[in-house]
């Protein structure tokens, strides 16, 4: 059964949203994947946040770009914790990031950087909250710890040696 929802406003996003389902998938969480647009789909946006819980979604992840209020809407429509990606845009990201990040009071997004790091962030972020409640996940974030610790002591002894 699907844990996170990972929606983003168009098409063109898949390319960078694929790193948070790549993340996803490295830590075995099963997630369902749409496109969704509070400006084009407004209906089907506030449909999706209204089931997402009883549909036994834990997550949202809203990757968008530009005018970025896909994740803020969402937000406003579920009790679920969102986690907002920033898209870049014509005008490099900045515009959806400060969409996504400057939230009011009381209708909180976690809001990653922007682009396919922020993505990966994303997917990791979410990993971490169910890992929260769930041993096995919790186990795979300790393994992937260990893993950027090895790479980077990796790194060290090439510097070292060069
Ligand atoms: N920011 C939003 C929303 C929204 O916030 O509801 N819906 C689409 N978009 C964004 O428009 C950009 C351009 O979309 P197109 O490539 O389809 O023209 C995308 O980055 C999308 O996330």
């Amino acid at each position: 059964m699907a844990m996170v929802g990972v929606v983003m406003g168009s098409l063109s996003d898949w390319e960078t949203m694929k790193s948070t389902c790549d993340m996803l998938d490295h830590f075995g969480i099963e997630y369902e994947k749409e496109i969704l647009s509070a400006h084009r789909t407004p209906d089907d946006m506030f449909q999706f946040a209204e089931s997402a819980r009883e549909k036994g979604l834990k997550v949202i992840i809203a990757g968008a770009g530009g005018a970025a209020h896909l994740p803020g809407m969402l937000a406003s429509k579920t009790t679920l914790p969102v986690i907002g990606v920033p898209v870049s845009s014509k005008l490099d990201g900045y515009d959806s990031l400060l969409s996504i990040v400057q939230m009011p009071g009381g209708v909180p997004v976690a809001t990653v950087a922007i682009g396919a790091s922020g993505a990966k962030n994303a997917g990791i972020l979410a990993a971490e909250m169910i890992g929260a409640f769930d041993n096995e996940i919790a186990e795979k974030l300790a393994v992937y710890k260990q893993e950027l610790k090895n790479h980077v002591e990796g790194m060290r002894g090439q510097l070292h040696e060069s």
